[in-house]
């Protein structure tokens, strides 16, 4: 019998336990963008200065704050967790559960949200919000923030799933990592079966759980959906899935610091 990876008691990371966290997290993705799509683009959200004395937009307002609040009542404190805007954050003023440290502490910091805020504003709303104004900017900022959250948590697990490959063929990771060969680890983590499987998922998902729903019989050769299924399914292809290979590839860079 193999040992598992962590004797310890709390969390066990395997290759299942976080492609079953991954697959469950596409649940909140396809929820989320259903709720952000409820609104329309609402620009006012993002551009100018809506804010007295707040230097950035409304959006940028509500993930601040909102990430302060959260900070003082212990989100940050998981590991799994990576915030927007880690400058300046408070403390948390809880008592901290104490999370499985299962990530190399010299690569456990890698945060690329970033890149993934430029990304979700500039590339992924336009593919899925309908353009024009309807005033809801407090909602759309909130459905906008838990949307993030929810692709960075995403994106972010590829560190979870990259120190379980490495130690699960430590040797083969070693070599490349020392040579700095980031070609060659992005080919040895990649399974391109298991891209495929899960795009095909997340496409059914929207259709499943963005159908509009009636009750009228023969309206089951008219299903419409809230947000395109392979808006969502591109949105794994083009962004997240590569996004979180990205962190994989950084994380073991620095696996032997
Ligand atoms: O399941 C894995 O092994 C992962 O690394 C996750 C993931 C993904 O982002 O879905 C990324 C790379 C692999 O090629 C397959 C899937």
């Amino acid at each position: 019998e193999e040992l598992s990876l962590e004797s310890v008691k709390g969390k066990v990371y395997t290759l299942d336990s976080v492609r079953e966290a991954l697959i469950r997290q596409e649940d909140t993705i396809v929820f989320g963008l259903i709720e952000r799509a409820k609104f329309l683009m609402n620009s006012r959200t993002y551009g100018g200065e809506e804010i007295p004395g707040f230097a950035g937009s409304l959006a940028e307002f509500v993930v601040k704050n909102t990430e302060a609040v959260q900070a003082k009542v212990g989100r940050y404190n998981n590991p799994e967790e990576n915030p927007f805007f880690p400058e300046n954050l408070p403390p948390s003023l809880v008592p901290s559960y104490s999370f499985t440290q299962f990530l190399h502490p010299k690569a456990a910091s890698i945060n690329i949200n970033k890149s993934i805020w430029k990304i979700y504003f500039e590339e992924l709303l336009p593919s899925f919000v309908a353009s024009g104004d309807d005033g809801n900017y407090a909602q759309t900022a909130a459905s906008d923030l838990s949307l993030l959250q929810a692709i960075s948590r995403r994106i972010h697990y590829g560190k979870f799933v990259a120190e379980v490959k490495f130690r699960e063929s430590a040797q083969q990771y070693e070599s490349l990592i020392r040579s700095e060969d980031k070609e060659g680890l992005m080919k040895l983590l990649t399974f391109e079966s298991v891209e495929e499987t899960v795009r095909k998922r997340v496409e059914k998902k929207a259709m499943v759980f963005g159908q509009n729903v009636t009750l009228k019989n023969g309206d089951e050769k008219n299903v419409t959906y809230k947000v395109d299924p392979s808006v969502a399914a591109n949105l794994y292809k083009n962004w997240i899935i590569p996004l979180t290979k990205d962190v994989q590839v950084e994380y073991l860079l620095h696996r032997l610091d």
